[in-house]
């Protein structure tokens, strides 16, 4: 492997390219707009200076060579010599939906497609393309760069070979691939989301302020970050879009999304990445690498 396509330059897009980058492969990173592809860069550009502090692998090479190792894109055209593509673009169907069908029509016939999701089937996404064998599951966690696990998931259709393609490329990044089967949410997202989503009600019930419910589960259960911090990590937007989706999957209450969340999320306060969720940020915390 050695041309790494990534798809959606947000919250997990530049940390996936800063990780491959990092690692000496070529990354043709692709967005939407030349707007969001500069802030991306910028973004990147600051998480590598930042990474000495917070990754133990940190090598001495010079910020701008792994940055030159990334081209910044809106043209699905340069992933013609791509290897392997890691899509992180909304978790919205409709949105990945279309993504598929063009990688599948500009990406060379070896290529495989990783689906970097919270919640949304890998055998639904793979049905939608002319290799389903090569489409598997990767749920990266937040922030990548720090992450030394990524949950695998093996869709209907997906063979053996792309699963130890896939388990040797995570090997090169010093991460280890845990491998599951496919329904919807998968492991992580399954059980965490129904924690951050009562944590909301919680608040909403004023049981107790989201700092009191975060230190709760850090003083109380040993956890690194409470539910409401992880839920701004995150991004409110993405966490109600996965808890839709689980509804509309299970057809089980349970996922309903709590109302205080989806009025946040429309309200703009989408957490850390806007500056403002169940905590405020200041600007240069907003894309700062923590856990
Ligand atoms: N945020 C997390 O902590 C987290 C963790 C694991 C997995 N995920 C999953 O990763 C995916 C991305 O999440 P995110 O938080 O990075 O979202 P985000 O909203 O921060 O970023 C999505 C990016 O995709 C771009 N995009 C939209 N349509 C596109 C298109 N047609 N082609 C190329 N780019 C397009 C947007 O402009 C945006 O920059 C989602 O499926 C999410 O569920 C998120």
């Amino acid at each position: 492997m050695k041309v790494i396509g990534v798809i959606g330059a947000g919250v997990m897009g530049t940390g996936v390219a800063h990780n491959f980058a990092l690692a000496g492969y070529d990354v043709v990173l692709v967005d939407i707009s030349e707007e969001i592809l500069t802030k991306a860069k910028a973004q990147i550009a600051n998480n590598i200076r930042f990474q000495g502090l917070y990754n133990k692998d940190f090598t001495a090479e010079k910020p701008e060579a792994i940055l030159n190792r990334i081209s910044f894109t809106a043209d699905y055209g340069l992933l013609k010599n791509a290897d392997y593509v890691i899509e992180n673009v909304p978790e919205k169907w409709e949105i990945k939906k279309e993504v598929y069908i063009t990688l599948d029509s500009v990406c060379p016939e070896h290529c495989i497609f990783s689906v970097n999701t919270s919640c949304i089937s890998i055998t639904k996404v793979a049905a939608l393309t002319n290799r389903p064998t090569k489409v598997i599951g990767a749920h990266y966690m937040n922030p990548v760069i720090m992450k030394p696990v990524v949950e695998v998931i093996k869709g209907f259709h997906t063979s053996e070979e792309t699963i130890e393609a896939t388990i040797n490329l995570l090997a090169t990044l010093n991460k280890e691939a845990i491998i599951v089967n496919d329904l919807p949410g998968f492991v992580s997202n399954r059980i965490s989301h129904l924690m951050m989503n009562e944590a909301a009600f919680v608040v909403q019930d004023q049981i107790a302020e989201p700092k009191d419910v975060d230190d709760i589960f850090k003083k109380c259960f040993g956890h690194k970050m409470g539910p409401l911090e992880t839920a701004d990590l995150i991004g409110l937007d993405t966490v109600v879009h996965s808890l839709d989706i689980l509804y509309d999957s299970y057809q089980d209450p349970k996922f309903r999304v709590c109302p205080l969340l989806r009025k946040m999320v429309e309200a703009g306060t989408h957490g850390r990445k806007t500056g403002q969720g169940f905590y405020s940020y200041p600007i240069y915390e907003q894309s700062l690498v923590k856990s």
